[in-house]
């Protein structure tokens, strides 16, 4: 689960350790993964750079980067490569609280297909485009050494990484998907907006 950012947004606020509806962010995105379907989900992590110790509390090991500097999300990603010790990594960010209960299960779908590396879920937005949600995806721990290459080279962007390995797109655009599902808030008034009335 990747806390690791900046919030600037958020007026620089740790946003993994703000309240959504009660509960802190970060804790609201570990419980939805426990709540999965499937029981596909075995450890938990959280990456996160600042306030390691109120992460810590929500019971899971917290990893901060290796890379320096907020070098984004791939910095999450290669982290949690690093520390993972299973198959398979599952990424989502923090700040998007309502992500699909059968997220794990739709994603772990696209490796029926033994040469899948990774599986990228995409959402239809409010525009009406379906677009990739590069945060959420499902991965081979294989893939350390090609992002710690990636990285070292200073590829910072998720989509051009993923591009070099075969990535299959996964559409949660079902009817009956809740089309907040992916919303993910940037400013303090985005995560107002998205609590329940
Ligand atoms: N590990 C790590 N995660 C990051 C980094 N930057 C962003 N993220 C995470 O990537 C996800 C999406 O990032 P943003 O929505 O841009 O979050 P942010 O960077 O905290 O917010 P802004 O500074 O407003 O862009 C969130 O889960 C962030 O915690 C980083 O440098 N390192
Ligand atoms: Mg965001």
């Amino acid at each position: 689960m990747l806390a690791g950012g900046r919030g600037s947004r958020m007026g620089g606020v740790d946003k993994g350790l703000q309240n959504f509806n009660g509960t802190p962010l970060a804790l609201q995105a570990l419980l939805r993964l426990q709540m999965q379907q499937g029981g596909l989900i075995g450890d938990l992590m959280v990456n996160a750079n600042r306030n390691l110790s109120a992460y810590e509390a929500f019971g899971s090991p917290v990893w901060p980067d290796t890379l320096s500097d907020y070098a984004g999300p791939l910095a999450g990603f290669l982290t949690g490569l690093e520390r993972c010790e299973t198959p398979y990594l599952l990424t989502v960010p923090c700040d998007s609280p309502l992500f699909p209960l059968d997220l794990a299960q739709l994603l772990a779908q696209a490796f029926d297909d033994e040469s899948t590396e990774i599986a990228m879920a995409a959402a239809r937005e409010d525009d009406g485009q379906l677009r990739t949600q590069p945060v959420f995806c499902l991965m081979r721990v294989q893939l350390l050494e090609s992002l710690v290459a990636f990285t070292q080279a200073g590829g910072r962007k998720i989509d051009r990484w993923t591009d070099q390995h075969h990535t299959v797109v996964v559409p949660f655009d079902r009817p009956g998907d809740d089309p907040k599902a992916f919303f993910n808030t940037n400013t303090l008034a985005e995560l107002h907006a998205l609590e329940k009335p």
